[in-house]
């Protein structure tokens, strides 16, 4: 009977970069796509790849937070893990990744924590080529854009792309062989084919898979949040809550409404400003998450809230949403009134509106025909209907 022995295969997981071009405010492995970070999603990846060692390469104070991302990932597997401090650049951080090694490790992959979303199948595609072909190997996919060479803004050639194709991870490679490659490299190279090749070395290439697009801009990140949406949205349930609120002309001062001032139009009576298109959003946001209505939280009890505009009420309501666990989805106010005339500045009033609550406010307006109290022009009457989902 033959044995195949089974190769001992190690995967360094390279996680130090800044993110410069993500440009958000912690390390990019450190970013979350969903509830989980790109690292841990990179991780997941990882795990169900047949690895007897990994090592997480991470920036300099980082090495904690990497740590509890593995223990999450590999469950009572984590003993397989190291996690080390990388470099400067990609290649250092390579470097540092190869230093912590176990000495029976065979094959080693390397892997941008970036490529996050990597199949399980590219890493045993990669797996399989390096121990049948015992050279370097890449994951490909065809380039599908037109290529063009410029000097500056000008074309100079067209480039022709059958031949080309795009480099992605994990990477592949005896251990020895590139651990030398490594050791002897005095270029810096964008990926570790490149270093091997430079050393002399066979690469060649298995398919890769779309889904191993390299988190790199915003752009990026949303196609990832965008991917794993489905299995999330199915399991987020929104909810809508309605609201409406009615006030009479004959109040002190100038007119206050959808977070506005009139001049030159009378004012609304009431405990606070009478802003009848505020109220009714409050109303309509406080139903939808289940947090009773404006009279819970601003009542006629509440002197704090006497002569309060609008945006007061609406910036508290953000607040209480968020607290309670949920996210505004978007609120749609209609007013009924004679006057103001909504038309002019509704686009203004959406803004403020939409700024004080922390999501998009649509604004219609419509008149009664002279019928009802509205259209007698006693007062004015709005009506909302909001929507919200729960963020956990
Ligand atoms: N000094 C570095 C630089 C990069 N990387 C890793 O190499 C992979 C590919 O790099 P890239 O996507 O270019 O990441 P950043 O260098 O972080 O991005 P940017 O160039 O936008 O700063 C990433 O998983 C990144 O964490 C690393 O470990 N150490
Ligand atoms: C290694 C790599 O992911 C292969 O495509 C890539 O070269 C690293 O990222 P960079 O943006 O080129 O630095």
């Amino acid at each position: 009977m033959n044995i195949i022995p089974v190769p001992r295969v190690a995967v360094i997981v390279v996680a130090a970069g800044s993110g410069t071009r993500l440009g958000a405010s912690a390390p990019k492995a450190f970013v979350g796509i969903d509830e989980h970070s790109i690292l841990r999603h990179a991780l997941d990846g990882v795990a169900s790849a047949p690895s007897a060692q990994v090592v997480v390469v991470v920036p300099a104070g980082r090495e904690g937070d990497a740590r509890t991302e593995a223990e999450a990932a590999f469950g009572d597997r984590s003993d397989l893990v190291s996690v080390v401090t990388g470099g400067e650049t990609r290649q250092r951080s390579v470097a540092a990744g190869l230093a912590a090694l176990w000495a029976d490790v065979e094959c080693v992959l390397v892997h941008d924590a970036a490529r996050a979303l990597t199949p399980p199948a590219v890493f045993a595609r990669v797996i399989d080529e390096v121990m049948r072909s015992r050279a370097g190997v890449v994951p490909a996919r065809p380039v599908v854009d037109t290529l063009k060479r410029v000097d500056g803004a000008v074309v100079t050639a067209a480039v022709d792309r059958s031949p080309l194709v795009a480099a992605q991870t994990p990477q592949g490679f005896p251990r020895e062989l590139l651990a030398t490659a490594y050791a002897d490299a005095v270029d810096e190279h964008t990926d570790d084919a490149a270093l091997f090749a430079a050393a002399g070395h066979r690469v060649r290439t298995v398919a890769g898979d779309d889904l191993s697009f390299k988190i790199t801009t915003p752009a990026d990140l949303d196609r990832a949040r965008h991917l794993l949406t489905p299995s999330r949205a199915a399991s987020v349930v929104p909810r809508i809550g309605t609201g409406t609120d009615v006030h009479a002309f004959g109040g002190d001062g100038p007119l206050r409404l959808a977070g506005l001032e009139w001049p030159g139009e009378s004012g609304l009576s009431g405990h606070s400003d009478g802003d009848a298109v505020a109220h009714a959003i409050v109303d309509a946001v406080l139903a939808a998450a289940g947090l009773g209505d404006i009279g819970t939280h601003f009542g006629v009890d509440r002197p704090e809230y006497a002569g309060a505009t609008g945006t007061v009420f609406l910036r508290r309501v953000r607040d209480l949403v968020a607290e309670a666990g949920y996210a505004i989805g978007n609120v749609s106010v209609q007013v009924q009134a004679n006057r103001p005339r909504m038309a002019g500045r509704r686009v203004e009033a959406e803004s403020v509106l939409s700024d004080a609550l922390g999501a998009p406010v649509a604004v219609s307006a419509t008149t009664t025909d002279g019928l009802g109290f509205t259209g007698a022009g006693d007062g004015v009457q709005a009506t909302a209907v909001a929507l919200v989902y729960p963020l956990r």
